[in-house]
């Protein structure tokens, strides 16, 4: 049978894609553009590689998505004929926002982690011998197998605005010309109603970054109204079981915003990305220990992600013992450890005149791999979630990094076994603070009645205003 889809697995044959088809493929993209401002290709390959729909049917969902297809999206293939793979799994759809900004771009385009991590993983993957097969320059870190594993084709829904449209295209483009094996579906879009549409997961990436002299209050405002919205059509059309990570800033509070706005999908499945934190302090350890990061573990980021976060030494191990028998320097890790994790992010703004992207999003693949992969026996991972009976004695009803457990199944539990002890309490409650202060900002918009804003800058700052 002859399906169309968006692109066929490594080594699989093209059929009937002749040039003119891809020309006339991208023209009617763009003249479906103004009445739905979105570029999509929209069949399922693996369902109907399974028979589902009917052949008919297929045909003629084929033809329509040649139509609705973002250029060489709609080319036309069989995947019957695929050797590499007998048995793909269900599709998975990865919603994008802010896809054309710096953190997306990383994301959609990265390649190093990919191409080490392969090589790391590779000694015990039976796959050995299609991972060898696949190119290691087919290097899209999801789309390449780097989260979700080589079986798993992905669709990507990448969502903009008016004043990015023509940047998404762009976008859209180079994922064509990159030749990811597992990219099946693209679409790009400015309505999350349409782009949010059987969400699996959601990247909410995009977000007003504060500009001079704007003060906090306003960027709640401002980027609290961009994921109420984006929350909201989340609870419409996303898949019931969507999990969502907010990372546009102040990511915690604009997470608290989302599941406010989100009724019908579980509070649990949101996290607010705290995981670059994670990474940047099991940096520091390591460097201090003079060990290499991969030793480091148990590293938990407790609270904002702002100037207030916690990075937790007292329950972070160096290669499986206490930090503290490690490093026996306790007035670095109080203050000068402490400090450099929370002010990364406006030190590397201070070098590179932007704020950190590429580390982002690979922090943004950590923690998505955090969820579908067990976590490592004993070991934990740092995540902003929400708080409903958490063990630790934190406020109730607002998101906060804490240690997370997962057995991969996009799920977490909380890790119970770690010890607070006074240094950590009361740093604890501060960021805890800020995060009850950043609620009241927001009542407006999580339905807690009138908004009552009594932030002072210094108060609450993100990582890369201190
Ligand atoms: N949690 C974390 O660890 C980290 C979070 N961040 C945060 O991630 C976010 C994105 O960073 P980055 O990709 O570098 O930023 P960019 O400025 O490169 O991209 C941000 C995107 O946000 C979108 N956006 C949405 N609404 C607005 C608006 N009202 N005004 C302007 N732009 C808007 C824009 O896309 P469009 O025009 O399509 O809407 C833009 O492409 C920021 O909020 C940043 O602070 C950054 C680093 C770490
Ligand atoms: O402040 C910012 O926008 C950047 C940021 O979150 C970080 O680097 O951690």
């Amino acid at each position: 049978m002859e399906i169309s889809s968006a692109r066929a697995p490594a080594g699989s044959r093209l059929l009937a894609t002749p040039l003119g088809a891809h020309a006339a493929c991208r023209r009617s993209g763009q003249l479906l553009r103004p009445r739905r401002h979105t570029v999509r290709c929209s069949v399922d390959a693996t369902r109907q590689a399974q028979g589902i729909p009917s052949a008919v049917a297929a045909e003629a969902e084929a033809a329509e998505a040649r139509k609705r297809a973002f250029g060489v999206f709609c080319t036309t293939y069989d995947l019957k004929a695929d050797e590499k793979t007998k048995s793909w799994k269900k599709m998975v759809n990865i919603a994008v926002s802010g896809a054309a900004g710096m953190i997306s771009n990383h994301l959609l385009f990265q390649s190093y982690r990919f191409i080490l991590s392969s090589h790391f993983s590779l000694a015990n993957l039976e796959k050995k011998k299609l991972l060898s097969t696949i190119h290691f320059d087919t290097n899209f870190q999801i789309a390449a197998g780097e989260v979700f594993g080589l079986d798993q084709p992905i669709a990507l829904r990448l969502l903009g605005s008016e004043r990015s449209f023509q940047a998404l295209e762009g976008v859209a483009m180079e994922l064509e010309d990159s030749l990811y094996p597992l990219l099946r579906e693209v679409s790009i879009g400015i309505d999350p109603y349409e782009v949010f549409e059987d969400a699996d997961w959601a990247l909410l990436i995009g977000a007003k970054p504060r500009g001079p002299g704007m003060e906090r209050a306003a960027l709640l405002d401002i980027n609290g109204q961009i994921f109420a919205e984006q929350g909201k059509a989340l609870n419409a059309v996303a898949s019931k079981n969507v999990k969502v990570i907010v990372v546009g800033n102040p990511c915690n509070t604009n997470a608290l915003i989302c599941i406010k706005n989100a009724p019908n999908i579980p509070a649990k499945n949101f996290h607010a990305l705290t995981r670059l934190d994670e990474n940047r302090a099991k940096c520091q350890l390591a460097l201090k220990a003079g060990v290499f990061y991969d030793r480091v573990s148990n590293m938990t980021i407790w609270g904002n992600h702002s100037t207030t976060q916690v990075p937790d030494f007292l329950n972070a191990k160096i290669d499986g013992r206490p930090v503290k028998e490690v490093i026996k320097d306790t007035k670095w890790l109080e203050e000068e450890f402490t400090l450099t994790v929370q002010k990364r992010g406006g030190v590397l703004i201070e070098k590179w005149g932007r704020s950190s992207a590429a580390s982002t999003a690979v922090s943004i693949v950590d923690a998505m791999k955090s969820l579908v992969t067990p976590t490592p026996e004993g070991d934990w991972f740092s995540s902003g979630v929400y708080t409903t009976g958490n063990p630790y004695g934190i406020a109730e009803d607002i998101v906060f990094s804490m240690p997370c457990r997962s057995k991969g199944d996009g799920d977490y539990e909380l890790a119970t076994d770690v010890e607070i002890d006074d240094f950590l309490w009361e740093r604890i409650k501060k960021t805890e603070a800020e995060l009850l202060a950043e609620k009241k900002c927001v009542a407006h918009l999580t339905g807690d009645g009138i908004a009552f804003c009594d932030l002072v800058n210094e108060d609450t700052m993100l990582p890369g205003e201190m």
